[in-house]
C-alpha cells in the first residue's frame, strides 16, 4: 500500500483529517510568521534608502513578487522607488510624476499589500477602491491589476457603466477591490442595496487632478461622504495641484507629497520630441492630411476637440482612402464599441486613431509613434498628457501641436510656463496640398457627411466660444465663412446664442462641464443632465435632427453612436423656432398634459389647443380599440379566436378538413364567377338597347316627319345613321351650329370644325368661359355611376 493512503474504517477516517489539521495549524502559523516578519520590515524601511532599485528589495508579500516577476517587472522606476515604501508605510501620498512613467504600479503594489497585511477575505467586503476619470483608463488599471495580483485570493471588479445597473449590483457585493469611474460607482452607493463600504482600507485616485476639478466635482464630493474617514489616500498625476482644498476634501493626514520629476528641466519626457505647426483654422484639413499621407507606415493618434469633429474627419478621411487604416473614439459611442476599437488600435501597427480628449490621460497604447494635436488643447495641462500618450516607459515619441496664427503666441506661453520644450516646424512647400475641393464634392453628394461637417463647424466654433483662457481662444477672430468653406460646406452655417441667463452660465462656466466631446464625455453615467419628461416645443425642436440630410442609414453607419444633442448654445438656426422670442419675451411656454385613452397628448403650442375642440382629429391620438363579437349569452369574443386543439382534433384530420375547405371556396368562387359573368352581359346588352332607342328618337327629330324611321333591330341602317351622327360635331352649340349643319353636308363640315376653324374654336371657347360651361364628347348618355362620375370630373375639369 502505498504510504500517503490511509486505511479504511474509523481510525481511517481520523488520521488524515488530524494530519490536514496539522499541516492547516503549520501553514498558518507560518503565513502568520511571515506575516509578522512583513510588518516588521516595513516598520523598519527607510522609505528614502538609495538600495532601493528593484521590486525584489521591498518587505512585499510572495503572491504580489510573483504577479511582478511573471508580469517581468523588476526594476523600480522614479515614482515606484519614491511612492512605494511610503505608501506601504501607510502614508497618504500626493504622487506626481511624468506620463508613462509608471504610476500605476506605484499605487497598485500599495493596493495588494494592504490587504494582503490585513488579511482581507470575501467576507470583509470591499478594502480598496480605485477612481479613474474614463472607462478606458479605468479598464486599463484593472488588466494590470489582474496581471500582477493573479496569485492572490481577492476578488476584484471594474464598475464603469455600459452595463445593465443590477447585474453589476449583484456582484458588487462580494467584491474585495473595485476600479470604478466616479458616476457609476456613486450611482451603485446610492442606489444599491446592501453594499457596504464601511470597511474601505484605502482609496485611489488615478488622475486625481482631473477627477478633483469641476467636471467631477459633484459626484466625488458625494462619493467620498459614503467612505469612512480612517483610510488611506492615494492621489496619482502627471500633472499634480497641491491645492489645499482638494486635500481638505478627501481628508487626507499629512499627506507626503512625492514629485520625482519636480527638479526636473521639462515636464514631459525626455525621450519625446515636440514640435508644432502654425496652420491657419482653415489649412487645418489640408495639413493633417498631408502629414497622414507622408507617415503611412506609423501608428498615430490625433487629437481633435469634440466627438463632433472626429466624426467629421473620420467619415470624411476614410471617404479619400489616405491609405492607412484610420479609428475613431469618442466618448458618444458604446461601451463595446469603444472596447472594441481600443483593442484594435492597441495591436495595430500602423493605424491613425481620431479622438477626443476622452484617451488623453493614462491610457497606454503600445508603441505610439505621433501624437498629433489637431485642435489646440485647452490648457498646458491637457497638452503634457495628450503628448504623453507616446515616449512612455523607455520608447521613443514624437508630437506635433497644430496651433492658428493668433494661438501661437499665447499658447506657446503657457507651454513654456509648465517646462515643456517645443520647436517650430513648417510644412514642406512640396507637400502642401488642398482638400477643399474633394470635401466640397463630398459634402455635396453625400448630406450624411454635410451634415456631420455642419455640426463639426459648430461643435467647433462652440468649443472656441467656450475656452476659459480668452487670450488663447478668440471667438471674434475665428474667419467662420472661411472655416465653413474648408470643411467643404456650401454655406456657413449659421449660429445663434441661447438668449439671457443661460449665455452667461455658459461664458462663466467651465468647458469640462458643459463640453460632450472632450474630456467631459468620458465619464458621462453620473453627469449626464437629465432629460425633462415631459418634453416642451423648444425641447424637441432644439433636439430635432437635420431631418432633410441626416438619415437613418447614417446612425446605422455611425453603429453605436449616440447621437444625443449636447446642451447647444448654438445651433443651426433653423432649429429654433418662435417659442425662442416667447420664452424671451417672458411668455410661459409650461405645456399641458391631456390623458387620451393610455396615452397622453403633450399641448405646448396652439396648434395643439386647436385640436382639443375637434372630436375627429383628435381621435387620431386615440388608443384603437379592439374589435369584439359576442356571442349568444352576451360574452365578449375578439374576432379570431384560436380554437380549442380537441375540438379541433375532433372534426377530423387536419388535411382532410384543408382539402374541403379549398374545394368549397373553389366552388363558391366559380359559382359566384358564372353569375358575374351573367350579369354583365345582361347590362350591356341593356345599354346597347338603350343606346339603340336614343339614337333613333334623335335620327328622327333630326330628319323630321318625312324622314322615315329607323326599325329598331335593324342593324345595317342604324349604323349608317350613327356614322353620320358621329362625324357631326357634337358639340352643344345649340341653335348654331344646327343652323351651320344645314348649309353644308354634315361630314364636311364636321371636318372643318375641327381642323382649320381655329377662331371658331376661339370663340366657343370664350363662350363656354363665359357661360361656365364645358363641352363634353359624348358617345352616348351616361347610364351607370362611373359614366355620371366621368361626366362630373370632365365638367370640373379646367
Ligand atoms: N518597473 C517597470 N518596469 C518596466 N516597465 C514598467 C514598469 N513600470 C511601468 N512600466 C510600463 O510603463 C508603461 C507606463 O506605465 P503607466 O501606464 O503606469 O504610466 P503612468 O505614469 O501611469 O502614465 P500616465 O501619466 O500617462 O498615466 C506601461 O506600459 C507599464 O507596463
Amino acid at each position: 500500500m502505498p504510504p500517503n493512503v490511509a486505511k479504511k474504517g474509523s481510525a481511517g477516517r481520523t488520521k488524515p483529517t488530524q494530519a490536514k489539521t496539522e499541516a492547516r495549524t503549520l501553514k498558518r502559523k507560518r503565513e502568520q510568521d511571515d506575516l509578522s516578519k512583513l510588518k516588521k520590515a516595513i516598520d523598519e524601511l527607510d522609505p528614502k534608502s538609495p538600495d532601493l532599485k528593484n521590486f525584489t528589495d521591498l518587505p512585499l508579500c510572495e503572491a504580489t513578487a510573483s504577479g511582478l516577476r511573471s508580469s517581468h517587472f523588476e526594476v523600480l522606476t522614479d515614482v515606484q522607488r519614491s511612492a512605494i515604501p511610503l505608501a506601504l508605510k501607510g502614508k497618504d501620498i500626493l504622487g506626481a510624476a511624468k506620463t508613462g512613467s509608471g504610476k500605476t504600479l506605484a499605487f497598485l503594489v500599495p493596493v495588494l499589500e494592504a490587504l494582503y497585511r490585513a488579511q482581507w477575505t470575501e467576507y470583509d467586503g470591499l478594502g480598496a477602491l480605485i477612481i479613474s476619470p474614463t472607462r478606458e483608463l479605468a479598464v486599463q488599471i484593472f488588466e494590470v491589476l489582474r496581471k500582477i495580483g493573479r496569485k492572490h485570493s481577492f476578488s476584484a471588479g471594474l464598475v464603469i457603466g455600459g452595463k445593465n445597473l443590477r447585474e453589476e449590483a449583484e456582484r458588487l457585493g462580494r467584491m474585495n477591490i473595485l476600479v470604478c469611474t466616479p458616476g457609476r460607482m456613486l450611482q451603485h452607493l446610492d442606489q444599491t442595496a446592501g453594499f457596504d463600504v464601511d470597511n474601505l482600507q484605502i482609496l485611489v485616485l488615478d488622475e486625481a487632478d482631473r477627477i478633483m476639478d469641476m467636471g467631477f466635482q459633484s459626484a466625488v464630493d458625494a462619493l467620498v461622504e459614503h467612505l469612512p474617514k480612517t483610510r488611506q489616500t492615494l492621489l496619482f498625476s502627471a500633472t499634480q495641484s497641491k491645492r489645499v482644498s482638494d486635500l481638505a476634501r478627501l481628508s487626507l493626514k499629512d499627506p507626503e507629497y512625492v514629485s520625482v520629476h519636480e527638479e526636473a528641466t521639462s515636464a514631459t519626457p525626455s525621450n519625446l520630441q515636440q514640435h508644432y505647426i502654425v496652420t491657419p483654422l482653415v489649412e487645418k484639413l489640408d495639413t493633417l492630411w498631408g502629414f497622414l499621407r507622408t507617415n503611412l507606415k506609423s501608428k498615430i493618434i490625433v487629437f481633435l476637440s469634440s466627438g463632433k469633429q472626429v466624426r467629421f474627419v473620420f467619415e470624411s478621411f476614410k471617404r479619400m482612402q489616405p491609405g492607412i487604416p484610420l479609428l475613431h473614439l469618442h466618448g458618444r459611442q458604446k461601451q463595446v464599441a469603444r472596447m472594441e476599437i481600443t483593442s484594435r488600435f492597441t495591436s495595430a501597427k500602423y493605424a491613425c486613431l481620431f479622438a477626443t480628449d476622452v484617451v488623453a490621460r493614462g491610457v497606454d497604447f503600445p508603441a505610439v509613434d505621433w501624437v498629433i494635436q489637431a485642435d489646440c488643447p485647452e490648457d498646458a495641462d491637457t497638452y503634457i498628457h495628450r503628448v504623453g500618450r507616446t515616449a512612455r516607459y523607455e520608447s521613443k515619441g514624437r508630437a506635433v501641436l497644430f496651433l492658428d496664427p493668433h494661438e501661437e503666441e499665447p499658447f506657446l506661453k503657457r507651454l513654456e510656463q509648465k517646462k515643456v520644450p517645443i520647436q517650430k516646424v513648417n510644412v514642406k512647400e512640396g507637400k502642401k496640398k488642398s482638400i477643399t475641393n474633394e470635401l466640397q464634392s463630398m459634402c455635396f453628394k453625400s448630406p450624411d457627411l454635410k451634415y456631420l461637417g455642419q455640426k463639426a463647424f459648430i461643435s467647433y466654433t462652440r468649443s472656441v466660444f467656450l475656452q476659459k483662457d480668452k487670450e488663447v481662444f478668440k471667438f471674434k477672430n475665428l474667419d467662420l465663412d472661411a472655416y465653413a468653406a474648408s470643411l467643404g460646406l456650401p454655406g456657413t452655417p449659421q449660429v445663434k446664442f441661447h438668449k439671457g441667463e443661460d449665455v452667461k452660465r455658459l461664458k462663466n462656466a467651465s468647458r469640462a462641464v458643459f463640453s460632450s466631446g472632450s474630456e467631459g464625455e468620458s465619464d458621462d453615467e453620473g453627469r449626464k443632465p437629465k432629460k425633462p419628461e415631459v418634453r416642451t416645443k423648444y425641447d424637441k425642436m432644439t433636439e430635432r435632427q437635420n431631418q432633410d440630410v441626416l438619415s437613418s442609414h447614417y446612425r446605422k453607419l455611425l453603429g453605436d453612436e449616440d447621437d444625443e444633442d449636447e446642451e447647444d448654445f448654438m445651433s443651426v438656426k433653423r432649429v429654433l423656432g418662435d417659442d425662442d422670442l416667447d420664452n424671451a419675451a417672458g411668455v410661459s411656454t409650461e405645456p399641458k398634459v391631456v390623458t387620451l385613452g393610455k396615452s397622453e397628448l403633450i399641448i405646448d403650442s396652439k396648434r395643439r389647443e386647436k385640436l382639443l375642440s375637434s372630436k375627429k382629429k383628435l381621435s387620431k391620438y386615440m388608443d384603437k380599440g379592439t374589435k369584439l363579437v359576442f356571442d349568444d349569452d352576451g360574452n365578449a369574443h375578439p374576432i379570431y379566436e384560436l380554437q380549442n386543439e380537441d375540438d379541433f382534433k375532433k372534426e377530423g384530420p387536419a388535411e382532410q378538413i384543408r382539402r374541403e375547405f379549398v374545394e368549397a371556396e373553389a366552388s363558391k368562387v366559380r359559382d359566384a364567377d358564372v353569375e358575374d359573368k351573367e350579369h354583365a352581359k345582361q347590362r350591356r346588352k341593356e345599354k346597347r338597347d338603350k343606346q339603340k332607342a336614343r339614337e333613333r328618337e334623335e335620327l328622327a327629330q333630326q330628319m323630321g316627319a318625312g324622314v322615315p324611321q329607323l326599325e329598331a333591330g335593324d342593324g345595317a341602317t342604324a349604323e349608317d345613321a350613327l356614322a353620320l351622327l358621329r362625324s357631326l360635331p357634337i358639340a352643344g352649340e345649340g341653335d348654331r351650329s344646327s343652323s351651320d349643319e344645314e348649309a353644308e353636308p354634315p361630314k364636311k363640315k364636321a371636318k372643318k370644325w375641327f381642323q382649320d376653324d381655329s377662331e371658331e374654336e376661339e370663340r366657343k371657347s370664350k363662350k363656354q368661359k363665359k357661360s361656365g360651361k364645358k363641352v363634353i364628347e359624348m358617345d352616348h348618355e351616361p347610364d351607370n355611376l362611373e359614366d355620371l362620375e366621368a361626366l362630373a370630373a370632365g365638367l370640373l375639369e379646367d
